[in-house]
Formats: C-alpha cells, sequence, structure tokens
C-alpha cells in the first residue's frame, strides 16, 4: 500500500527534492590520518527495471559537502499534500551513482595492499539490504586486486595462497572444493582457524582470476524481492600473503566479505519454510554484526572504566571477522567498510538502517585503539617488549635477546616450535639446556595463563609478571625469587643471602635413602636457621645417618622443607611437613621456583 502511494506521487517527490535545502552537518573535527576503521557509502544507480517501473531516486550524495548523504522520504498525511519528510547522514566517503568500482578500489582498498604484504590483517566487507549492489563491488574489487597483486607495484617476493568458502547460518562451506563443509575454530592465541578449508596457492592473475570464477558457480544464490539473483550466503575469499624470506614473520591476509543481503520481514511473506528459516539465520547473523559494530562505536566512549560488550563469540561470521571486533585482538588489523544502498524510494527504511550503521562505524573510525601492550600477554609484546622481558626473565647469565628474538614479536616468538626455542637461547654463552628448557616454560606459561584469563580476570602470569616486575608486596610470592635482587645487575653468591623461602639444591649424603624419595630430588625450600627447631631437626640428622650429622654439624646449618615431583612432568611440591636439615657446605646452588595456581604446582624457573 505504501508502494502504491509512493509510485502515486513520484512527481511530487522528486519535485519537493529539488527544493531541498539541505542544511550544513556540523563539523567532526581533525580528519584521522591512520584510521584503523574506513567506511565508504555507494549509492548504486536506479536499474533500468527499477526506472521502467516509475521508481524514482531518494538517496543523495550531497554536492558541495563531502561525506554526507541525503534521503528523502514522503509521510503519507490524512489531510493535504504529503509533505518531504529528509534526513542526512555523515557516512564516509560517498560514492554515487556515476562513480564506477575502480574509483572506490582506489581510495578504499589500494591503501590496504601494502598493508597486508607487510604482513597485517586487512578487510574489506561490504553490507546493505538485498539487491543494494554488494556482490557487484566485491566482484570488481576482487578483479582488481587480483591484478594489482601480481603487476609488480608491490615489492619483495611473496607466496599467496587462497581460500573462498561461504557461511551459512553457523556453517561453513569450501567453494574452491565442491561446497565441502569445514570449521571455524579459535587457536591458543585467539586467532581464527579454518579447520578443513582448502587453500590453493596462485602464482598470477589468472589463477586468481580462476578461482573467484570457479567460486561463483558454488555460491549460494535465490530470487529475492529486491534482486533475481540474491547471495543467500556471506562470502569470504581469503588472501594469505606469505613472506618465504622471513619465516618468523606473521603472514598478511586479505579478508574480502561479501555480506548475504537483510531482507525485510513484509518481503519474506511468501517465502517456503526452508527460506524463511534462511532468512532469519542470516537476519540474526546480520543483527549480531550490528551489534558488534555498536560495540566498536562505543569502545572508547570510556567516561566509564568499563569496557562495551562486543558479541563477536555469537555467530560464525563474527567469528571470522573476530580481528576487527575483539578488543582486546592482538593482530593489527585495518577495515574498510563499503555500506550499499540502492537510491529507490521504495527502499528507503533499509536504506535509512544501512546509513546508521555505516555512521556508527564512521564514529568507531575515531575511536578504535590498539589493545596494546599487556605485560601479562606475550602475545601482545612487540618486538623491544619481548627483548626487555627475555634481558630480564631469562635467568642468570641471561639469554641474549638479539639471537632468541632479533625480529620477532612475542606472538611471533610463541609460534618458535620448542627445540627452536631452546636451541636459540643455547648460542647465549653460560645458558645451560635447563635454563634454556625452564625459560621455554616460563614463557608459554605466561602466554597459555594470559589466554585462560582473558575474561579479565587478573591472571596468575599477570600477578607474576606484576610480583616480578612492578612494585606489589602482597604478591611476591608466587615466587622463590628474592624480590630484594629485582633489578640488580650483579647478584652476591647464594650462600651469603640464605632466606626463608629460598629453594636450592644440595647434596644428599645419605646411602639409605632409596631413589624414588623425594629427597633424591635434591631440593629443598629454607624454612629458618637450624637452631629454630632444634629437636625437629636433630630427629632428621639421625635420619641421613652419623656421616652426615658429623658433616652438618660442623658448619651452619638450615631447616628445610623437602621438595618432590608433582604428578605432571617437570612439576614439584614442597612438603611442608616432611622437613630436613641441610648444611650451607651441601649446598649446590640456589634454584628459582614458580608457583603455578592453574595446576597448584611450582616449576623450575629462571
Ligand atoms: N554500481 C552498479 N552499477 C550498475 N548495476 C549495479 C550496480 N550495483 C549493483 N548493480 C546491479 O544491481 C543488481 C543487484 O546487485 P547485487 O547482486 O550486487 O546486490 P547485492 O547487494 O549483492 O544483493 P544480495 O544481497 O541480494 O546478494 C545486480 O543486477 C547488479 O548488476
Amino acid at each position: 500500500m505504501m508502494e502504491e502511494f509512493l509510485l502515486q506521487h513520484a512527481d511530487r517527490h522528486q519535485h519537493l527534492i529539488r527544493q531541498f535545502k539541505p542544511k550544513p552537518r556540523p563539523n567532526e573535527g581533525d580528519p584521522v590520518t591512520s584510521p584503523k576503521i574506513t567506511v565508504a557509502t555507494r549509492i548504486r544507480p536506479l536499474l533500468d527495471e527499477e526506472t521502467a517501473s516509475g521508481q524514482v531516486p531518494a538517496a543523495f550524495a550531497r554536492v558541495g559537502e563531502s561525506g554526507v548523504v541525503d534521503l528523502h522520504e514522503l509521510r503519507r498525511v490524512v489531510r493535504g499534500p504529503p509533505p518531504l519528510n529528509s534526513s542526512s547522514f555523515r557516512v564516509g566517503e560517498v560514492f554515487g551513482p556515476d562513480r564506477n568500482t575502480e574509483s572506490i578500489y582506489e581510495d578504499l582498498v589500494q591503501p590496504l595492499l601494502p598493508w597486508v604484504w607487510e604482513g597485517h590483517i586487512g578487510t574489506l566487507f561490504a553490507y546493505g539490504q538485498t539487491g543494494s549492489g554488494k556482490t557487484y563491488s566485491v566482484n570488481g574489487i576482487e578483479r582488481l586486486i587480483a591484478g594489482a597483486l601480481f603487476d609488480g607495484t608491490l615489492e619483495g617476493q611473496r607466496r599467496l595462497h587462497v581460500s573462498i568458502f561461504e557461511l551459512a547460518g553457523n556453517s561453513a562451506f569450501d567453494l574452491l572444493n565442491t561446497r565441502a563443509p569445514f570449521s571455524i575454530l579459535e587457536d591458543s592465541f585467539g586467532n581464527t582457524q579454518l579447520a578443513g578449508a582448502k587453500e590453493h596457492e596462485v602464482t598470477s592473475t589468472p589463477d586468481l582470476l580462476a578461482l573467484i570464477e570457479e567460486s561463483a558457480l558454488f555460491r549460494q544464490t535465490a530470487s529475492t524481492e529486491k534482486n533475481d539473483g540474491s547471495s543467500r550466503t556471506h562470502a569470504i575469499c581469503r588472501i594469505r600473503v606469505q613472506n618465504p624470506t622471513q619465516n618468523t614473520l606473521d603472514d598478511g591476509v586479505f579478508y574480502l566479505v561479501d555480506l548475504a543481503g537483510s531482507e525485510a520481514a513484509r518481503d519474506i511473506f511468501n517465502h517456503s519454510a526452508d527460506r524463511m528459516k534462511e532468512t532469519r539465520e542470516i537476519n540474526i547473523s546480520l543483527s549480531i554484526l550490528k551489534d558488534c559494530i555498536r560495540g566498536l562505536a562505543n569502545m572508547d566512549n570510556s567516561k566509564s572504566s568499563k569496557k562495551p560488550y562486543i558479541p563477536f563469540r555469537q555467530s560464525t561470521l563474527t567469528k571470522v571477522l573476530k580481528h576487527v571486533f575483539d578488543p582486546s585482538g592482538n593482530h593489527e588489523c585495518r577495515t574498510a567498510v563499503l555500506a550499499c544502498i540502492g537510491p529507490s524510494f521504495l527502499d528507503t527504511g533499509a536504506t535509512k538502517n544501512t546509513l546508521r550503521y555505516a555512521e556508527m562505524l564512521r564514529s568507531a573510525e575515531m575511536k578504535v585503539v590498539s589493545s596494546g601492550y599487556n605485560p601479562g600477554v606475550p602475545s601482545t609484546w612487540n618486538n623491544k617488549e619481548l627483548r626487555n622481558y627475555i634481558k630480564i626473565q631469562s635467568g642468570n647469565p641471561s639469554v641474549s635477546p638479539s639471537v632468541l628474538a632479533p625480529s620477532e614479536t612475542g606472538e611471533q616468538l610463541l609460534r618458535l616450535s620448542s627445540s627452536q626455542f631452546i636451541s636459540r637461547c643455547l648460542r647465549s654463552d653460560g645458558v645451560s639446556s635447563d635454563q634454556a628448557k625452564a625459560f621455554h616454560a616460563k614463557f608459554w606459561r605466561l602466554h597459555i595463563d594470559s589466554q585462560r584469563n582473558s575474561s579479565g580476570k587478573t591472571s596468575t602470569a599477570k600477578k607474576n609478571v606484576q610480583t616480578l616486575c612492578k612494585d606489589s608486596p602482597s604478591e611476591r610470592y608466587s615466587s622463590s625469587r628474592d624480590p630484594a635482587l629485582e633489578g640488580k645487575t650483579t647478584v652476591p653468591d647464594f650462600k651469603e643471602r640464605i632466606r626463608p623461602g629460598m629453594v636450592i639444591s644440595w647434596t644428599c649424603h645419605s646411602p639409605s635413602i632409596s631413589p624414588s624419595d623425594p629427597l633424591k630430588q635434591n631440593l629443598a625450600l629454607v624454612l629458618c636457621p637450624q637452631i629454630a627447631d632444634a629437636a625437629q631437626a636433630q630427629a632428621f640428622l639421625g635420619f641421613l645417618g652419623d656421616k652426615a650429622r658429623q658433616v652438618s654439624q660442623r658448619g651452619q646449618r638450615y631447616l628445610c622443607a623437602t621438595v618432590s615431583s608433582g604428578a605432571l612432568a617437570d612439576t614439584y611440591e614442597v612438603n611442608m611437613w616432611r622437613q630436613v636439615v641441610v648444611d650451607v657446605k651441601d649446598m649446590e646452588a640456589e634454584v628459582l621456583l614458580e608457583y603455578d595456581a592453574a595446576t597448584r604446582y611450582h616449576h623450575i624457573t629462571v
């Protein structure tokens, strides 16, 4: 009925639009020089069939003021001629019906190519109502990218790997493998992995174009009220850019995302049950996407210290786009968003909705900040922060940061195999194999703990780092390290600084102790000088045998708790109830034990 009313008043609509005098939009301040999100809006031309059916345009790029779309709706009133309701939206660069896909590519997408080439994540996603021109735009852009990746303008040797897939509801299908289903998983770094999707290496523009063509054959389409060849899934082309000369660097990844179009409730009235379900699933995933956009837009509105909730885990689509929305993400990414709108006055409701979200994303463009350095989360460390950690935390003598991590970030070092990590450590003067292993374990525990606790609780790892690096006296005791030595470059021999809580290795002289006895671990935690509990110490001396008693009685002795192996490999337990008296002469070295709250065991650290 509304459609009929609008078609009847098409002339009046156009007449009123001609008289429209736009009010300038308030200035938004300085432009952002290097935004993480760039938003642009494309108004497609009115199609021949739309013109033929009497439709007229209602969405316009404002002339003389860039970045603004004016939208005009004719309002139905009880009496008198219908008035015009005009609204305006500031939605990034606006590409009107006369602008071609090349110009969008040049302004919006081309700047992302060198970024991805250097090992970062770039994403383009197009969204908008069904029939608004998303597939048309993304297809055109994909072809231009296929040309640019091989025309020699990007410097350096790279290997390119491509997967193209679609998401329907929460299922994923490989469009380069006859729509075979596969899983979308999250790895220990929180990165999304496509488990089971085929990757194809491409070495030329025709190679890549052939894959794009092949994927189009398998994409699920159907006719909607607004588009005869509507895509009923979200299609994603993922191009991984690998630098073969620097294996430790992250691969760059380009995601090109053509979202399924949303349909209004009234447009799905005649759908079958299956199509209704499919439309509902599309609308749910788009609605979660919108919630994520809203969360992102509110992210840095931090009058309150509480971070807005961004529900990116609620749909497969937003899980794939996690790097765009996860505020704690650790991979640098830049995102271009193309909001697509149809110009027709019959679509103003959906168009307004698209423009509103584009406006929200524009505000996010100003606010998105890097998740930044977190001392408890190794995957957020850049090379300088990582080197600093290695220097301070790798033990004595310290591992050389320039040998272990000449250029790597924290995340890249975590990707090294343990044998690579340890063999690099061993290239530093004086570093033993045990020290290298202990440092590797320590670094990984910090990482695992930081991932386990990413929900916001202060992690053990973070506490440990605070304990070791920052002043937090109440939390010092998660390691046997002496806090007083923090930051000291020269440390006296351990025998000159024996203190309660110190862990030592020592030589046990009793031949009567079986190899399985905890004492054979030869580790003990110093409690106090023996004099404090002479009776109990004497009892132990009896247990140690006459020879040991003679030796220990000659020197200074300490009452110590024994340390035995835990149930997990390389873990230890302190047995406070099983004590031993150890002579300083029998002590071999200080050993650093660190407590891991998650396993409730101690580990040897450095
Ligand atoms: N800029 C444009 N110039 C000319 N024709 C266009 C333009 N954009 C879109 N079209 C045409 O409009 C129709 C709908 O476009 P398209 O299929 O890209 O929409 P869509 O947003 O991907 O729709 P859906 O969400 O339903 O898949 C197509 O026939 C397409 O060729």
